[in-house]
């Protein structure tokens, strides 16, 4: 049975951030993600999971100046320092959320000497799993479709293996999200065949306009079936833009509300 974690980045955007998780309770979900938490304390935001008595799936290291176009610099030659930095500020939250996974965004590349972004990539991913193991943390690597992020570092899921073998440490893995899946790669079904075991966080959105996975050309229960297939039992992120209001689009989610 999937279990599924609700995007507070993407969804009950009607609330200020710190509403939506009791809005995610209130609509039945027991874990959330976000991309970033960090304009609020530790400490108030897990004030806010506890009270709605929920988990936190993921959420990502800071990437940035995010405004000015940044995403991530863990593959950005010269950032090392920052990046390192950054590893400390993400261990924070992650202690104070009790959340165990991360993901560590890499960044645009465009024009830069890959062969120096690859082996900064892997310094730092080394120098980040080797911090977050001692607290159980899992890192994760996201392919990012080069449609919606042209220039990012890694884009196909393949790829994303690859790198993570010359990282060659076992608390850093594959986040599989499905919609960048889709557009770049394909053939899921057998794409999560093939992954199985090496992901440690999936996230889904329809494609290809990335709304609720009800819509659009890929087939929802199909794909759920086949993750529960090959023993994926972690959270699904609905990492989506509903159509209109949140709750109005969960239809797709009743079978699978927990009570
Ligand atoms: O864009 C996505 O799919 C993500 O999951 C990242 O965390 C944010 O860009
Ligand atoms: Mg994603």
């Amino acid at each position: 049975m999937p279990r599924f974690a609700a995007n507070l980045s993407m969804m009950f955007t009607e609330v200020p951030f710190l509403d939506r998780f009791a809005a995610a309770a209130a609509a039945g979900f027991q874990a959330v993600e976000f991309l970033f938490p960090y304009e609020h304390p530790p400490e108030v935001v897990a004030g806010k999971v506890k009270e709605a008595g929920l988990s936190v799936a993921l959420f990502n290291m800071p990437p940035g100046d995010w405004a000015a176009g940044e995403r991530g610099m863990a593959a950005i030659p010269g950032r090392e320092a920052e990046f390192r930095e950054n590893v400390g500020v993400a261990l924070r939250y992650a202690r104070a959320l009790e959340c165990r996974t991360l993901h560590g965004m890499c960044g645009i590349t465009t024009g830069m000497d890959r062969a120096a972004c690859e082996a900064s990539f892997v310094e730092n991913y080394r120098f980040a799993a080797d911090a977050l193991a001692a607290e159980g943390i899992t890192l994760v690597l996201e392919p990012i479709n080069s449609r919606n992020m042209p220039g990012y570092f890694v884009a196909h899921q393949r790829e994303g293996i690859a790198l993570i073998e010359r990282v060659a440490r076992p608390n850093v893995s594959l986040q599989l999200d499905l919609y960048h899946a889709q557009i770049m790669d394909g053939d899921l079904s057998k794409l999560i065949e093939a992954l199985a075991g090496r992901f440690a966080h999936v996230q889904v959105a329809s494609v290809p306009d990335r709304h609720e996975p009800d819509e659009g050309e890929l087939n929802f229960p199909h794909l759920f079936a086949v993750l529960d297939r090959v023993g994926y039992a972690g959270w699904i992120g609905c990492e989506y833009n509903p159509r209109g209001e949140t709750t109005a689009g969960l239809g797709w989610f009743t079978p699978f509300r927990a009570g």
